[in-house]
């Protein structure tokens, strides 16, 4: 198993994901679980999101000889999305401890299901940089296409969505509306319900990861 790409979309196959995805949709897993199940999946989707990043090559010198040593040749900016989003970020962070972190706050609405924005904070050199936008769930997609809207316009040119579970619903919206954001995913789910909740699913991340309610 390894992963299937489409045109918008990367879907990450790995059996360790199966396991842990069964845990996180599991409705009688502790909060601590789920934070230590979706920390282990964040790791490989980070992994797949890096991959292709570029390189420039300089001399290092090991005790031995000189020899040819690579450094990343790209400025990251990781933007979650509060607060769900934070269950993802660290495991980015840990690969590349450099990066700038940008926060976008905001919540969907219980009725209206529209995402409400409360808070912002995006560093300086967001458009010669990597945007990674991280959020475990997809759901409509509103606030993935509030986020990467907002992005592009304070002026983000290569962004990038890092996702656990996306409803087609959501998949479709980010895909007409930013063909150019390529999302990474660790599952696709079947649809939404009326309360648009992802089904199956695994209910409220940001509640179930910070164990509120
Ligand atoms: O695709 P959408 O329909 O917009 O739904 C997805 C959003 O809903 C969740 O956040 P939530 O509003 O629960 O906020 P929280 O992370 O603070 O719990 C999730 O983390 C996404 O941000
Ligand atoms: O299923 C869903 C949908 C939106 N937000 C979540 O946390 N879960
Ligand atoms: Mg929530």
């Amino acid at each position: 198993m390894d992963s299937q790409s489409f045109e918008h979309l990367t879907l990450i196959e790995h059996p360790v994901i199966n396991r842990d995805l069964t845990i996180l949709r599991d409705v009688n897993t502790s909060t601590d679980d789920f934070r230590s199940a979706l920390k282990r999946i964040a790791i490989i989707l980070a992994y797949h999101a890096l991959k292709e990043l570029p390189l420039k090559e300089f001399e290092v010198e090991t005790p031995i000889e000189k020899t040819t040593g690579y450094d990343i040749d790209q400025d990251i900016i990781v933007v979650p999305i509060l607060r769900a989003g934070l269950g993802l970020s660290d495991a980015l962070l840990q690969f590349i401890p450099d990066a700038k972190v940008g926060h976008l706050g905001m919540y969907r609405d219980e009725s209206t299901h529209e995402p409400v924005d409360y808070y912002s904070n995006i560093p300086d050199g967001v458009e010669d940089a990597l945007v990674l936008v991280v959020d475990p769930m997809l759901a409509t997609g509103g606030s993935a296409d509030d986020a990467i809207s907002f992005l592009k316009k304070e002026g983000a040119q290569h962004l990038r969505f890092i996702s656990l579970i996306c409803a087609p619903e959501g998949l479709e919206r980010i895909g007409s509306k930013h063909p150019d954001v390529h999302t990474i995913t660790a599952a696709i789910d079947e649809k939404l319900n009326d309360d648009a909740f992802i089904v199956p699913g695994l209910g409220d991340a940001g509640d179930r990861y910070f164990g509120t309610t």
